[in-house]
């Protein structure tokens, strides 16, 4: 790559996809006058199914598998990935992507959802490598260091958000189980040498059945398994359900869903059936005939209704509603449409939902659209406690204030599918009673559990290298900040411990005089965390996979916002760069108002933020001088961006996505122009900064005045890209200043 300098600009879906249209024709405009190509690839949910199925499809209909090529890519040094949020499909997000493109003329197969024969199973297992958290295990082949630059904290004590006040009464709760879950049967070892481990169920009658073979295992490499017991977490749930009536509090629960693909939709499908378990015992039949799935949540009763008689269906809708009555209220996702929180699996996703909790007082919406306390059901242990400490806190103490509260970024265990993100292939609902091995080739046993039919096994996979890649990531960060870090791991959990050694092992290998890193498990470090937060005070977690996840939205959405203005990178293990855009999704409810109203309120600061940083690399890997003055520039242009309060909106007649990418454009040229390391790139864009400059307030109008009807852009999974061009790119004045730059 150092003689083509290249970043590769990922094209996903729903609003991140829709402000590419609007950002990237100015990202290639200014990254062309350093010689630097901004090549896409294809990574949505649709891209990812079409390219699936070439044997389906028509010749100019073929793509390429963009992802699998990126996923090769992030393993070589010349890596410059910039990384937006794509969708981690449900099923039923991945049955409307299939159902929208087959009426687009692509002559894709239904998804076999109880797939019969070796055709359909084969179909059905190249669906499922589309669905779920695809494309992030692929690329990120590096740990993540995520955290709010200075500016960017600095806007969040400027412009506070507002944060719901919490009530020392407050009726809000986690509840987790007590036994039988993950946490209480974590076993781990650590592979002495390099080879393959083997599952097997071996049944109460001695017959042994192989779950998977072959499983590659690396010296040093960590392996942990852990199983969820179905009969527990059953009588978890019922007595959740009984107690929220009592309280008189929301039902609601929070899993997810989407990464933990395999795992968590069954813990889902079960929490609905016990949830509806009066009308789902009574209409077995004829929900069985019409092929509903629980796991796809209560919604895919509704959408199955139509398939059975009239009279049937409306039977079973009114003992729904009857049994709403024995229940205690549910958490609402949008209490206008009925949609409850069993409705979708992927609508509730743990890591979003429950900062949108904590900010709102510790309430949800009920079904009369009104915010009341909530009972959040995450059953697992693993990391459920976290999030009763910040409810603790914040009953004890009140909200936290967005003007004056500390930070807490994160480095974490990612790379190489670490922890969680390995789990998918290795995830088992058992069929029957009896016990699960982990089996090396010598036959020796390494891990067992006893299960029984209905329970869901795991084991994930950690490699030393990405632990050692992490240990130094957190010191490295440690130093650079000046900032305390605490390694969340907890010493009551099998594979914490082997961590926790390691960690205190390769931590010899640093430098780390003068630094104050600590282990304290999750709840002490939350609480450790918290403490200082509201003194104003920094704490870096280092953390494993999930709580990644969870701590990556939690502390953005309470010190930002939002998680989107977040600085996401990914430091290649093998030396190259990927680029993540904010912390957060894709947003799904921004592309139904964009569509309604021709209004996209998506914030691109995490992409601002991401391709300052992919230019910075750039011009480290490849010595290119130019990119170095980009990139300068841009975090001049982000700065004031922020100092300006340019991002969207949140409604008609304000700036929107569109609005917000002239100014970025704007202060970056100007930046450009005013720059003096760089006499030819000065000359180039004076006459851009003069053009943008002197028509801001037309170009604004040109961009505003599309506002408020609804728009066209010709699908949802798979929109059409003049259509979504055409409506991302309305001011005629901009367009052209902006060829006049690749003109000349
Ligand atoms: N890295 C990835 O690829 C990720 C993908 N996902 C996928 O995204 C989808 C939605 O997930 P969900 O958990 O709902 O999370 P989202 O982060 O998409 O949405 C949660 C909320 O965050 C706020 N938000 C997030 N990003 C922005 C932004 N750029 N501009 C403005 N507001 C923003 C909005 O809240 P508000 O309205 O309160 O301002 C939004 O409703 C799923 O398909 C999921 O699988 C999720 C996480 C990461
Ligand atoms: O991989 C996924 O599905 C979601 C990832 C995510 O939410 C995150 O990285 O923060
Ligand atoms: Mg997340």
């Amino acid at each position: 790559m150092s003689n083509a300098p290249t970043i590769l600009y990922t094209l996903t879906d729903e609003a991140p996809f829709l402000a590419t249209a609007s950002l990237l024709p100015i990202v290639q405009a200014y990254a062309a006058t350093a010689g630097i190509a901004v090549d896409t690839r294809d990574i949505s949910l649709a891209g990812r199914i079409l390219s699936h199925f070439p044997d389906f499809l028509r010749d100019d209909q073929k793509i390429g598998d963009h992802l699998a090529e990126l996923g090769q890519l992030a393993t070589t040094p010349d890596a410059n990935i910039i990384k937006l949020p794509n969708i981690s499909a449900s099923v039923p997000q991945l049955k409307a992507a299939i159902a929208e493109l087959q009426a687009q003329g692509f002559a894709l197969p239904d998804y076999p959802e109880e797939p019969r024969g070796e055709r359909e199973n084969e179909i059905k297992a190249r669906y499922d490598r589309t669905k779920g958290s695809a494309v992030n295990p692929v690329l990120r082949e590096g740990n993540s260091d995520r955290r709010a630059p200075a500016s960017v904290k600095a806007y969040a004590r400027k412009h506070p958000h507002k944060m719901g006040a919490w009530n020392p009464d407050s009726r809000s709760s986690v509840a987790h189980m007590d036994g039988g879950d993950f946490y209480g049967s974590e076993q781990s070892a650590q592979i002495a040498q390099a080879g393959t481990v083997s599952i097997e169920l071996v049944g109460a009658d001695g017959r042994r059945n192989m779950l998977k073979t072959g499983v590659k295992v690396k010296a040093g490499e960590l392996i942990d398994a852990a199983v969820m017991s179905a009969k527990a977490l059953s009588a978890f749930v019922d007595a959740q359900i009984d107690d929220a009536r009592a309280q008189g509090v929301l039902f609601s629960l929070h899993l997810k869903a989407t990464m933990m693909k395999v795992s968590d939709p069954i813990m889902f499908g079960l929490v609905v059936r016990r949830f509806y378990r009066d009308t789902l015992a009574r209409h077995a039949a004829a929900l069985e005939q019409a092929g509903f799935d629980a796991n796809n949540g209560i919604g895919d009763l509704y959408a199955r209704l139509s398939s059975l008689p009239a009279d049937v269906a409306a039977q079973i809708e009114a003992d729904i509603v009857l049994e709403y009555t024995r229940r205690p209220g549910v958490a609402m996702v949008n209490s206008d449409k009925g949609i409850t929180n069993l409705h979708v699996p992927s609508d509730v996703i743990v890591d979003a939902s429950m900062p949108a909790m904590i900010r709102d007082s510790g309430c949800m919406w009920n079904t009369d659209g009104r915010l009341q306390d909530t009972k959040a059901v995450i059953p697992d242990r693993c990391y459920a406690g976290i999030y009763q400490a910040v409810i603790d806190d914040c009953k004890a103490n009140g909200a936290f204030d967005p003007a004056t509260m500390g930070s807490v970024p994160n480095v974490g265990l990612m790379a190489q599918k670490a922890e969680e993100y390995g789990s998918h292939d290795k995830t088992f609902q058992i069929p029957a009673a009896g016990t699960v091995r982990v089996i090396d080739e010598a036959g020796n046993v390494l891990m067992e559990h006893a299960v029984e039919a209905g329970d869901i096994w795991r084991m994930c996979q950690t490699k030393d290298a990405p632990i050692q890649d992490w240990v130094k990531l957190a010191v490295n960060r440690a130093r650079l900040s000046h900032t305390p870090a605490v390694f969340w791991l907890d010493s009551a959990r099998a594979h914490d411990r082997n961590v926790i050694a390691k960690v205190e092992r390769y931590l010899k290998d640093h430098d780390t005089n003068g630094l104050d890193i600590r282990i304290l498990a999750p709840v002490e470090a939350m609480k450790f965390s918290l403490e200082r937060i509201r003194q104003g005070l920094d704490t870096i977690s280092v953390t494993g996979n999930v709580l990644r996840d969870y701590l990556t939205d939690l502390f953005p959405i309470m010190e930002l916002g939002t998680s989107a203005k977040m600085l996401s990178v990914v430091p290649l293990m093998n030396g190259g760069g990927l680029f993540e855009t904010g912390a957060g999704g894709s947003a799904p409810k921004h592309v139904q108002q964009f569509v309604q109203e021709d209004y996209l309120r998506w914030d691109s600061l995490g992409e601002f933020l991401a391709l300052a940083a992919s230019l910075e690399h750039l011009s480290e890997y490849t010595g290119n001088a130019r990119a170095k003055v980009l990139a300068d520039t841009l975090d001049a242009a982000n700065a004031k961006f922020l100092d300006n309060d340019k991002s969207p909106s949140r409604k008609v007649g304000g700036i929107d996505n569109r609005g917000s990418h002239f100014y970025l454009a704007m202060y970056w040229a100007q930046a450009l122009a005013e720059q003096i390391d760089d006499a030819a790139l000065k000359a180039k864009f004076a006459p851009l900064a003069q053009a943008l400059t002197a028509n801001e307030a037309k170009i604004v109008e040109e961009l505003n005045a599309v506002q408020g009807k609804p728009v066209d852009i010709g699908g949802y999974y798979h929109p059409d890209l003049g259509q979504v061009s055409k409506a991302m790119r309305p001011s005629a004045t901009f367009n052209a200043a902006l060829a006049g730059l690749s003109a000349d």
